[in-house]
């Protein structure tokens, strides 16, 4: 279940800080599906979205792109469960409930992170997800993220 699209490039608007292809000083993470309700993003930090430690990733950049890669996920997981392309006629948009991290270990600043989210519920208002990021190899955070339907005009 690969594709060549990113879910963000898919959905029109999105003015999101951390995945909105519309925000001049956003991130710009992307997002893949690679299985059935599992999805994948790589992510390069910059030199400046710097910890204390020069040589370590901020841990509100870590849980802006586990929130935006989860609830992007649940937005396109939305549009399928739909029988809709994603991204098609009325919008489908979910928003953060609940964003609950484990941050396990530092990710260095000079290397990818790699993120992968698993839904792991779903009913028609909200969708559960986990999401691993990882950074050289090894588990930096796990988290669990509740991502809620909202009205279009949300
Ligand atoms: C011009 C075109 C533009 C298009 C553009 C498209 C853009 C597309 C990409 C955007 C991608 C964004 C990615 C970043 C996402 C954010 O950063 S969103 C910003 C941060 N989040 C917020 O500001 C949310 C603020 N909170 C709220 O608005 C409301 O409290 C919520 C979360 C929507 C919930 O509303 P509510 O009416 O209380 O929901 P309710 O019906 O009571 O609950 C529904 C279900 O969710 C559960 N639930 C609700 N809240 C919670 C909670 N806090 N914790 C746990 N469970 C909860 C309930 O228990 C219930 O579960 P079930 O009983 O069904 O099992």
């Amino acid at each position: 279940m690969t594709q060549e699209t990113a879910i963000q490039d898919q959905i029109q608007g999105n003015h999101c800080f951390g995945c909105g292809p519309d925000n001049d000083q956003g991130l710009h993470i992307k997002s893949y599906w690679t299985e059935k309700d599992q999805t994948r993003c790589e992510f390069f930090p910059s030199a400046h979205h710097n910890a204390g430690p020069a040589q370590y990733l901020n841990g509100g950049i870590m849980a802006t792109v586990i929130d935006c890669h989860t609830v992007c996920t649940a937005i396109a997981d939305g549009y399928l469960q739909s029988g809709r392309a994603v991204g098609s006629g009325d919008r489908i948009w979910y928003a953060t409930g609940n964003l609950d991290i484990k941050y396990l270990a530092p990710a260095r600043i000079d290397t990818p992170l790699i993120l992968e989210a698993t839904i792991t519920e779903r009913s028609p208002r909200k969708t559960v997800l986990h999401c691993n990021l990882s950074s050289d190899g090894r588990l930096c955070a796990k988290a669990e993220v509740i991502a809620v339907r909202v009205p279009g005009d949300w």
